[in-house]
């Protein structure tokens, strides 16, 4: 069985994905397969240009067989695949099959994605695998059906290998969103080069090159598909690295330095912030005025009580990160493989021997002693990277969420980890949260004036556009201007706020004088224009009454409540204001009304 793609993102040109003969069933299933793993193939594309998201990739296919439409999602918050995908099919979306990697991730009354597939006249809808969080998972494909779209999931409506094997792909793409839907942890992946005798540097330290170049670009794009890499302070004072993502494209993960004794160099490349973050994580109290030091230069340090790799990971998880790359010499590696917080190892091997007892090797000790100890690889795959050998596999599967799925029938039962008498305060940060579209990155474009009030009104893509964007309006420098061009025209709220925050760093002259004064002004304005914009998300607020709500930023302490409730909470302050607000204008039309 053969099948060949033409891709075709934006134009409804038909392409073909041809099928040779076999028996009908059998071909209906390798033709939905072969649809899957495209979706999938395609979500994937995404990767290494924003952080953090879950992949989604959606393709159109007529009854023929014949792809009409494709579309992949770019950044959380922009358009859905779904929506990309009947675009480009046009016409042929009528009666046509879509095929989903993922179940899309609608919530909170936002049905952007059903509503694309359900106006453009899909019949038939094929998802890979159901959303691994929670609450919005089942919601779109009972959605769908309502509407009288057949869906089918794969490993719950039918099942066959080639099908299972296309479903592996879905899990694949997404194994950073499913590790987040069931553990507290992010994705790890422990990526190291070492010579063909084992090691990682000569024995005086030295690495730079073990992998050939080609090698390299693949470390740099694996990079850039993570939403951080991570070294121990040793690999920091040895290598002095960079840990860019640095083939051409995309987005750079933060970098994060694991280090107790603090004790590090005053000069580093990673001190450079210019481009991308870099945040030190270590034992609290250690060495004060180097803390000072590095928060003078732009470096984030976060203290911990007990500085070990689940403790920080947990942190990462808190703040919103899905993946992480491990890239650090044996000694950490070992403890965080013990610590059980690695899944996946990438090895590339590299046909050089430099020997050297006292070389060092990837991992450390793992206080094993019989080779019947040793852990296993699962999935292992081979692949030849120029002269190397690059190696890769599980240390520990992706969980297959499946058996919790409930089942078609189990339709609107209500989450049982949310007890909606009990919870006093209602935490929200991230989109894909419950009560997600509290976030200022939530995918609700708001109109508001460029500036002043009598100034012109413009669409601004999220809250996150906005207010990022209002640092620097008004300010008498063309730079400002372009700047607040940027961030309005930015792809995805993720990239607004990366523009606004380095701008403000590295060039507080464009910053307007008064911003301190008129913030929180700015996020209340645009606050109330998202929630009454939206009546959907008014109701929700106002759902609410009763309860503190917290934005869950553990590290920002003015918008956000901190890690253990330092934090200023101003976001969740403003939203309380405006819940009273509307509040108060109800009551008012309810005494209106009942005196009219
Ligand atoms: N070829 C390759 O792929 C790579 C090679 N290398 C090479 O490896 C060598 C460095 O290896 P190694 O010394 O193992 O460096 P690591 O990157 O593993 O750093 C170890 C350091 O991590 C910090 N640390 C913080 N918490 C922990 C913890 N819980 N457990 C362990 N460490 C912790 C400590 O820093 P502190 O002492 O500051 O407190 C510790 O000294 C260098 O020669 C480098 O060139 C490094 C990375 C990749
Ligand atoms: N020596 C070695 C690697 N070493 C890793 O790359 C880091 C340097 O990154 P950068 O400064 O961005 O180029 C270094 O500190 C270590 O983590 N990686 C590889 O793919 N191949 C190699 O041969």
């Amino acid at each position: 069985m053969a099948l060949s793609f033409r891709i075709c993102s934006s134009s409804p040109l038909i392409c073909r994905a041809t099928l040779s003969n076999g028996d009908n069933s059998r071909n209906y299933h390798t033709t939905d397969a072969a649809f899957i793993r495209r979706a999938a193939d395609l979500s994937e594309m995404s990767a290494g240009l924003t952080s953090p998201h879950p992949n989604f990739g959606c393709v159109i296919a007529t009854s023929s067989g014949k792809v009409a439409g494709e579309g992949y999602l770019y950044a959380q918050g922009t358009k859905p695949a779904e929506a990309l995908a009947v675009e480009a099919a046009g016409e042929f979306s009528r009666g046509a099959t879509a095929y989903l990697n993922m179940e899309p991730g609608d919530c909170h009354g936002d049905h952007t994605a059903v509503s694309a597939l359900v106006q453009a006249g899909i019949e038939r809808v094929v998802v890979g695998i159901r959303h691994p969080l929670q609450h919005l998972r089942g919601s779109a494909i009972r959605e769908l059906r309502s509407h009288g779209i057949e869906v089918n999931v794969l490993g719950e409506d039918f099942e066959s290998k080639v099908l299972e094997d296309a479903r592996k792909s879905c899990l694949l793409v997404n194994a950073p969103l499913i590790h987040r839907a069931c553990s507290r942890v992010p994705f790890s992946v422990l990526k190291y080069a070492m010579t063909l005798d084992g090691k990682i540097a000569a024995s005086s330290g030295h690495a730079a090159w073990i992998s050939s170049k080609l090698s390299r670009t693949r470390v740099f794009e694996l990079r850039g598909g993570s939403d951080a890499v991570i070294v121990g302070g040793n690999t920091v004072r040895q290598d002095d690295p960079r840990l860019t993502a640095r083939h051409g494209q995309g987005h750079t993960p933060t970098r994060i330095v694991m280090t107790q004794s603090l004790d590090l160099p005053e000069k580093a490349n990673l001190w450079d912030v210019s481009e991308v973050s870099t945040i030190v994580v270590t034992q609290r109290g250690a060495r004060k005025s180097f803390q000072k030091l590095l928060a003078s230069k732009g470096v984030e340090v976060v203290e911990f009580d007990m500085l070990n790799p689940r403790e920080v990971m947990e942190y990462f998880h808190l703040r919103g990160y899905l993946s992480i790359l491990w890239e650090c010499g044996g000694t950490l590696a070992a403890s965080a493989i013990s610590s059980s917080v690695i899944h996946k190892v990438v090895a590339f091997v590299a046909p050089k021997i430099i020997g050297g007892s006292k070389a060092p090797s990837p991992v450390g000790d793992l206080g094993m002693v019989e080779m019947t100890q040793a852990l296993n690889l699962i999935d292992v795959c081979y692949e030849q990277v120029g002269p190397d050998m690059l190696v890769s596999g599980f240390l520990q599967p992706i969980p297959d969420l499946l058996p919790v799925i409930p089942s078609e029938d189990a339709t609107v039962e209500i989450d049982p980890s949310v007890d909606p008498f009990e919870p006093s305060i209602i935490f929200f940060y991230k989109t894909w949260d419950l009560y997600g579209s509290f976030s200022n990155f939530s995918p609700h474009p708001i109109r508001m004036p460029y500036g002043k009030e009598n100034d012109d009104y413009m669409t601004w893509s999220s809250v996150e556009h906005y207010y990022q964007a209002n640092k620097f309006v008004g300010v008498e420098n063309p730079k400002a201007y372009d700047c607040v061009e940027k961030i309005r025209t930015a792809r995805s709220p993720e990239e607004a706020a990366l523009i606004g925050r380095s701008t403000l760093r590295q060039k507080p002259e464009l910053v307007r004088n008064d911003w301190e004064d008129v913030k929180i002004e700015v996020m209340y304005k645009a606050l109330k224009c998202k929630f009454s914009t939206y009546p959907h998300l008014k109701s929700m607020l106002l759902s609410t009454i009763g309860t503190v709500l917290v934005e869950a930023s553990p590290h920002d302490l003015f918008w956000g409540g901190g890690r253990e409730g330092e934090g200023l909470n101003y976001l969740g302050r403003l939203l309380m204001q405006l819940r009273s607000e509307y509040l108060g204008e109800s009551s008012v039309s309810a005494e209106k009304t009942s005196s009219a």
